[in-house]
């Protein structure tokens, strides 16, 4: 068993908490999925997960809600930033300028699988909206690592094309945390369900234990 990440404790901002007394652990494996209304908590519970996992010093790749791209910038170099904290000033800068072959090549075996291969030296501000939240996971996937934390990574794609993201998250990451607002996608994707309402986690078990009831009543007002 991992120790816990956050124990008994408030999480928001300054003083005003979001969701009070949580307890969150997550052993290697884990995907985890959390579900709730609009403005339950999701984001903020993310963004205190990666915090820990950060300050444990794990590396954790990011699919932020607003996927933060640079819009006059490719889709190559918007992935290139998922690492650029490996790298010095020097090799960022030149890297940017001009993409290393080896980069490049790593960039579009990233894009295969989420079909952008053919936008791979388009600016971001000319994408779709689904090509520029592929271009967020793309980054994300580029930078690796064992943890991957995303706020509604696939809202922007179709169910299908949502499903596959999944798989290769799944595939690319061992442990995962996920906000997602399509039950049916969450129950396929997660080991573990972790639901938020009323400022608080209501709760946090296996996708076959959970009635639909269950997962319902977080979305009754
Ligand atoms: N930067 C902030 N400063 C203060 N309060 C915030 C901030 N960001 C969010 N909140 C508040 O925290 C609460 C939870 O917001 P949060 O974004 O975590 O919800 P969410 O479940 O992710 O919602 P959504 O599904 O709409 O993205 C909301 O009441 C929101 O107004």
């Amino acid at each position: 068993m991992t120790a816990p990440l956050l124990d008994r404790e408030s999480v928001g901002y300054g003083s005003a908490a979001v969701l009070s007394s949580v307890s969150f652990s997550l052993a290697p494996g884990d995907r985890v999925v959390l579900l709730g209304r609009s403005g339950s908590g999701k984001t903020t519970l993310l963004g205190a997960i990666r915090e820990r996992l950060e300050r444990a010093g794990s590396r954790v790749a990011l699919v932020p809600q607003e996927a933060g791209l640079v819009p006059t910038l490719s889709v190559l170099r918007n992935a290139l930033m998922g690492r650029l904290d490996d790298h010095g000033t020097l090799y960022n800068l030149t890297n940017l300028v001009r993409p290393r072959a080896r980069d490049r090549t790593a960039v579009a075996d990233i894009l295969e699988p989420l079909g952008l291969v053919p936008e791979i030296d388009r600016a971001v501000e000319r994408l779709s909206g689904g090509q520029k939240q592929r271009t967020a996971l793309a980054r994300a996937f580029f930078r690796g690592g064992a943890y991957l934390i995303g706020d509604e990574p696939v809202s922007a794609l179709d169910e299908r094309q949502g499903a596959e993201v999944l798989d290769e998250i799944g595939r690319r990451f061992e442990t995962s945390v996920l906000a997602l607002h399509d039950v049916a996608l969450a129950r396929s994707f997660a080991t573990r369900i972790v639901g938020l309402k009323g400022g608080q986690v209501m709760l946090d078990g296996a996708p076959e234990s959970l009635s639909e009831a269950e997962i319902g009543a977080l979305y009754a007002l």
